[in-house]
């Protein structure tokens, strides 16, 4: 056997160890089963009283009382199968265990090539300081050099991220290997320097690398903050601002590619090869956003390093954890199970969340609990960042297709063939956005590519080591969060309706439980519309005194107590198991209310439009950094409004909907003192209380507050007049 073929396979032939494991919580999960099928049971009672019983509507207005309980019934139908779907999450979860020290064993530094892909896509937005921070983490992996290479896509076509990056590469040659003789952790300079404050160990040379950086992050800030790279700069850097006309603009330019550290031949490099590259970008061509810059990643590093593992990070994410990389191997390089894996997905985790996390951002219960879900029934989604990949899956390979040999690149391109790959038109009438690389055309073309990995035959892993392998930045205000949520949602749901839907597509290439994981995540949009309907509804019938739920001492109550207090209580327990606080869990419930009648109502319809052809969609970046005095009030986790936006108004009008109704049924049953009221209507009653409740922040930031955070005016009384009007419309009816 010639060298080159046993290549990658274990020094240590005969005893193939595997490399991970995959670990099965049995006991926890049949008493999960035994309370899942108990909440099952009342669910069927509750779907049998609706069926059987009438809504209570004295008898000369039998249509209204007819529509109200068609109305009840369609609701408590689709909640109770968005249940049954939702189960699937929490079914069968599995966690993974990875032996690193197997994987050093066996491979020593003969590691794979791996390519890691950074993307960016505005100086402004994302500051190209904290871009080249991800960018220096990740160069500074446990990871051989020489088969390292980090890209970062810059979309903004920003000579101040070039310049930044440019730098960075300087600063790589001092970093690196301070990283590795140290073993520092995390290896983003800002976070290592931010987490050693106070007391640096191994104190001189970390002092003077210390210093280092602090000159280069001065120079790299100055620059953004004045919109100008320094001359000594362009004179050093030459070859690559040359690359810049004089009137390239962010969506007018052709490609930038700039090789900074060419680390390929030499085998005794420290600093792994470091690649710049823009796009050519013209307005009469689409982009593609985000999945176009990494289709243009996958072509152009092809050409240059062709790892045959791809790194994919958003640029705030930066690597916390340097044994990510050999983790993920772990499983990609196993010789039994691992080979049907094509990717593996670390969680998203961020380092900018308050103690009770505000606006929800962690995800906490996705993170700890459906991913491990997802992962039983055959593999998480693909997230957009923190993900390894095959090059070959990603390009189109079939699952049982064999692999081709992975050879190395001979002959050094030529840097002008190379751009070509990166042209806007490049792949136009090609397979690339369909059959290969990212998809085009969907917001979340992250979760569109997995699925369509998936369906190929494919299953991915969910990998949560104890210490986080990446962390980012979250959003820090509840209209960028709503934004982000909207992306999401409507994405998701085009999915669902697209050609891959799991429901049609995914039939019989992915288990049952995957599609209906899937599922959990599409119908986000469209379960928006019953949620808005259930809510008005209830409190505008407690206004009016129409009882909808039964009364609170017959037998008929029992299941709808039992599941409003069952479903309540077990996602707090289960909040608490992941490690969050109480009233993280209540800022949590308020987010989801939140996000459901107002992102995913606007992307539901957003996506119904965007199908009849009427509006195409975009893509908001979210924003990585706040102003100062917002930023202050994050920190004390006052939430934050400030903005003018349709989806403030709606949030506004149901907040202000449920207050007079409250207030109104409060009233009612002091002055009549008998109590009938709550009888009958004790559900409706609680349903609106605790809507009030939710809602206190919102009701400070309408009427009470008055710094720059709080609801703009206008917002607050077009609220108020909506929720008005419809009071007097209901009571005169
Ligand atoms: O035209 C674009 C737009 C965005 N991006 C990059 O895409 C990443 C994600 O954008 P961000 O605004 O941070 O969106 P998020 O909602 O935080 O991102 C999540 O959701 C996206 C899909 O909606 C995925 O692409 C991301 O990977 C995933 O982290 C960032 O690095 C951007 O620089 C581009 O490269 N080009
Ligand atoms: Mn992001």
């Amino acid at each position: 056997m010639g060298k080159e073929e046993d290549r990658f396979t274990p020094v240590h032939e005969g005893h193939r160890e595997p490399l991970f494991v995959t670990r099965r919580r049995t006991g926890g999960v049949i008493a999960f089963r035994v309370f899942a099928a108990s909440v099952f049971g009342c669910i069927c009672w509750i779907w049998f009283y609706r069926f059987t019983v009438p809504v209570e509507i004295d008898e000369n207005r039998t249509g209204f009382a007819r529509l109200i309980w068609l109305v009840m019934l369609s609701l408590e139908i689709w909640f109770g199968l968005y249940w049954v779907i939702i189960q699937s999450l929490r079914w069968n979860p599995v966690s993974r265990l990875t032996f690193a020290d197997r994987l050093s064993r066996s491979y020593g530094s003969d590691l794979p090539r791996l390519d890691v892909f950074v993307c960016t896509a505005d100086p402004v937005i994302e500051p190209p300081l904290m871009v080249v921070n991800t960018v220096l983490s990740v160069a500074a992996l446990d990871y051989p050099p020489d088969k390292l290479a980090v890209y970062l896509s810059d979309d903004g076509g920003s000579e101040l991220t070039f310049y930044a990056l440019a730098e960075a590469a300087e600063f790589a040659k001092v970093w690196v290997p301070f990283c590795k003789k140290f073993n520092v952790e995390p290896r983003s300079p800002a976070a290592y320097l931010s987490s050693k404050a106070n007391g640096l160990d191994s104190a001189a040379a970390a002092a003077e690398v210390a210093e280092l950086y602090r000159e280069m992050a001065a120079r790299i800030e100055t620059a953004t903050k004045l919109r100008r790279v320094p001359e000594e700069a362009r004179l050093k850097y030459g070859d690559g601002f040359s690359q810049w006309d004089s009137d390239a603009t962010q969506r007018n330019h052709g490609t930038i590619l700039q090789i900074l550290v060419d680390g390929r031949k030499d085998k005794t490099v420290t600093v792994p090869t470091l690649v710049y590259l823009s796009r050519e970008k013209r307005p009469q061509h689409h982009h593609n956003f985000k999945a176009g810059s990494m289709n243009a990643l996958i072509r152009v590093s092809s050409k240059i390093t062709c790892g045959k593992f791809i790194l994919n990070l958003d640029c705030d994410m930066y690597s916390n954890n340097s044994k990510s990389a050999r983790d993920a191997l772990c499983i990609l390089l196993d010789e039994k199970e691992g080979k049907e894996i094509a990717f593996v997905q670390f969680p998203q985790c961020y380092n900018n969340v308050t103690r009770n996390d505000l606006y929800g951002s962690t995800m906490l219960v996705i993170a700890d609990v459906e991913f491990n879900g997802l992962d039983g029934n055959g593999g998480p989604l693909y997230v957009g960042t923190g993900c390894f990949h095959r090059r070959d899956v990603i390009c189109g390979r079939n699952y049982g297709v064999e692999e081709k040999e992975f050879e190395e690149i001979q002959e050094v391109s030529e840097p002008e063939m190379i751009k070509g790959l990166a042209s806007c038109t490049y792949d136009e009438n090609s397979l690339w956005g369909k059959e290969m690389g990212l998809k085009y055309g969907c917001p979340v073309e992250d979760v569109i590519t997995g699925l369509a990995i998936q369906c190929r035959g494919w299953k991915s892993a969910y990998l949560t080591p104890k210490k986080k392998a990446f962390v980012g930045v979250a959003p820090t205000n509840l209209h960028q969060m709503l934004v982000q949520q909207r992306r999401w949602s409507e994405g998701d749901f085009q999915i669902l309706l697209s050609e891959y839907s799991p429901v049609w597509y995914g039939q019989g290439k992915i288990g049952l439980g995957l599609i209906l994981g899937y599922c959990c995540y599409c119908l986000w949009a469209p379960s928006s519309v019953p949620l808005l309907v259930y809510s008005v509804l209830t409190c505008l019938c407690l206004l009016k005194g129409i009882p909808l739920f039964p009364k609170v001492w017959s037998s008929w109550f029992i299941p709808f107590g039992y599941v409003t207090v069952a479903v309540n209580a077990y996602s707090l327990a289960e909040f608490l198991w992941c490690g969050g606080t109480f009233r993280g869990w209540w800022n949590e419930q308020r987010m989801w209310l939140y996000r459901r009648t107002s992102s995913f109502i606007f992307g539901f319809i957003d996506t119904i439009l965007k199908k009849l052809g009427v509006s195409e969609s975009a893509f908001v970046i979210t924003a990585k950094v706040a102003e100062e005095e917002a930023a202050e009030r994050y920190e004390k986790e006052v939430m934050e409004f400030g903005v003018e936006s349709p989806m403030f108004v709606l949030l506004g009008t149901l907040g202000m909907l449920n207050l007079f109704c409250f207030a109104a049924a409060v009233m009612r049953l002091m002055t009549f003192r008998d109590g009938g009221d709550f009888q009958t209507m004790g559900l409706q009653f609680v349903i609106t209380g605790l809507n009030v409740a939710i809602n206190w922040p919102l009701y400070q930031g309408m009427l009470l507050r008055q710094d720059k955070g709080k609801m703009p005016m206008s917002v607050t009384v077009k609220s108020v007049v909506f929720a008005l009007s419809a009071c007097t419309c209901i009571a005169f009816m």
